[in-house]
């Protein structure tokens, strides 16, 4: 069945007025996002963008440049439109929210139109000394996810699109991947916001130590309980959430794809709702679309998640969208075709 729609999709693709081939990814997103929804005539005329922030216990063990603080003060920047995700979020008029998962400096009795307050703790625990999340919290984190972006798409969203914010989750993402991956810690780990020699040896020393008292987590869930974090989490919901929905889910960079690979683990075929949009210059970012087996629209040499690279691609998806939606087939423009 599905074979068939799929055929009969890539034929109207290969009617329109263009030689065979020609729109490239461009002709493969137009036939993701046909399967997806299940029409020939896609919609992603309504995306819209969520930043799930939390903060990491492993921050306990110095892997982090920048001081924890500025998860926080980075929430505050975010909803004073300071923040590049809401320059890029303003060219496209794109609305987006905040979530705090939990975010330990962050003052909950701060409320504004764009925050959803749902803190789970005060940051997740060290995740190198005992499990990073109860499995409740874990549950909960994924739930908050799933029922938030099951909110929009119920109030129309058709294209979700995904970004965090939690100082030290590039160790937190870096720790998933070499569990979930087997890859050498040391392909893994990057510089993140601007650690240096010194900071990345203690990232792998670090995670080495947590995947010793881990050895025993083996399903995606009780990997992300054990490893995760509470943005992670939520964007594993959220993604899970649009595979249930019939809805693509753009992905960021390095943090947002060790969500999508927990999301793999739980779930195979939420794969397919998945639109990689960017190859992070943080290192094991190319790595970990390679062991997903997904190819990047982008390749910017962005390295700073929030969901900058998600929503810089939305442009692409969309014209994947238009041409399948809008341009004329050789039958309909009169056109006459290459073996005609
Ligand atoms: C000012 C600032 C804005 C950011 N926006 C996203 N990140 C990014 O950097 C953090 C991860 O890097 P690490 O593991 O090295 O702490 C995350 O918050 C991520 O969203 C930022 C980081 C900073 C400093
Ligand atoms: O690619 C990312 O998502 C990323 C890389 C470095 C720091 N923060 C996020």
């Amino acid at each position: 069945m599905k074979t068939e729609f799929k055929t009969k999709i890539q034929s109207i693709i290969d009617n329109k007025t263009k030689p065979l081939g020609s729109l490239g990814v461009l002709e493969t997103i137009a036939l993701q996002l046909a399967v997806i929804q299940n029409t020939d005539k896609p919609k992603v005329d309504a995306p819209f963008h969520t930043v799930f922030a939390g903060d990491h216990g492993i921050c306990s063990q110095n892997v982090n440049a920048f001081p924890q603080e500025v998860s926080a003060q980075m929430v505050g920047n975010f909803l004073n439109q300071g923040a590049a995700i809401n320059a890029f979020c303003d060219v496209q008029l794109i609305a987006m929210q905040v979530v705090n998962m939990g975010v330990k400096h962050f003052d909950e009795n701060i409320t504004h139109k764009m925050l959803i307050n749902k803190p789970i703790a005060k940051g997740t625990e060290d995740f190198s000394q005992t499990q990073a999340m109860t499995e409740e919290q874990c549950k909960k984190a994924l739930n908050i996810g799933h029922k938030l972006i099951s909110l929009q798409i119920k109030e129309g969203a058709n294209l979700i699109s995904l970004g965090e914010m939690g100082i030290g989750n590039t160790t937190t993402a870096a720790a998933l991947m070499a569990k979930i991956t087997d890859l050498d810690v040391e392909q893994c780990t990057g510089m993140g916001t601007g650690s240096d020699a010194q900071g990345i040896k203690r990232k792998n020393e670090v995670i080495k130590q947590a995947l010793v008292l881990h050895a025993e987590a083996k399903t995606g869930i009780e990997i992300l309980q054990c490893l995760g974090g509470f943005e992670i989490a939520g964007m594993v919901g959220a993604i899970l959430c649009c595979y249930e929905n019939n809805t693509p889910v753009m992905i960021d960079g390095f943090i947002a794809s060790a969500a999508a690979l927990v999301a793999m683990q739980m779930q195979p075929e939420s794969k397919q709702n998945m639109i990689f949009a960017h190859c992070s210059n943080e290192n094991g970012h190319k790595k970990m679309l390679d062991f997903m087996q997904v190819t990047p629209l982008l390749d910017l040499g962005l390295r700073l998640g929030e969901g900058t690279g998600a929503v810089l691609a939305i442009p692409i998806v969309q014209s994947a969208a238009s041409f399948l939606n809008n341009m004329a087939s050789f039958d309909d423009a009169q056109v006459s075709n290459k073996d005609a």
